[in-house]
């Protein structure tokens, strides 16, 4: 399965959205995003899951590696895109919450397993 999740940059700060109580991963941490659909381009998916979750607008800018990860249940395929932030006020239509952070705090957080690569991926690539 193929999950694609958005890291979107807004003057030097990222956004982080914490999964519901009642979702699956409850009040973990992950970047927005959702399953490819069928006949879906990659970037499609991104804009259109991200507008469904938070109801701002991102444009999908560089795609970063993707990280496998095996969960009790599933296999996910997940794959980063930076995305620049458009226009929207955030409204929180799935998540528990949302936080703007730095990437040096990106660590700082209880993450969905799968998005621990992906994190480490990003800092090293900003550093590059
Ligand atoms: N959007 C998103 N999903 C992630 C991330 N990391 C990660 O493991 N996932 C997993 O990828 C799947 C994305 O599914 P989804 O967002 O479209 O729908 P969902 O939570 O209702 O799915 P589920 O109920 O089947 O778990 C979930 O199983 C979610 O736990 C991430 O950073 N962003």
């Amino acid at each position: 399965m193929k999950v694609l999740c958005g890291i979107i940059e807004k003057d030097g700060y990222v956004l982080i959205t914490q999964r519901s109580a009642s979702m699956s991963q409850p009040l973990l941490w992950e970047f927005p995003g959702g399953k490819l659909e069928a006949g879906e381009t990659e970037k499609a998916c991104l804009v259109r899951e991200i507008q469904e979750e938070l109801s701002i607008n991102v444009s999908p800018v560089q795609r970063l590696d993707p990280a496998r990860y095996t969960y009790p249940d599933k296999t996910i395929d997940l794959i980063p895109y930076t995305c620049t932030y458009n226009s929207g006020t955030i409204r929180l239509l799935e998540h528990a919450t949302y936080k703007w952070v730095k990437p040096v705090e990106l660590t700082a957080y209880v993450w969905c397993p799968a998005d621990v690569p992906i994190i480490h991926t990003y800092l090293q690539q900003l550093q590059a």
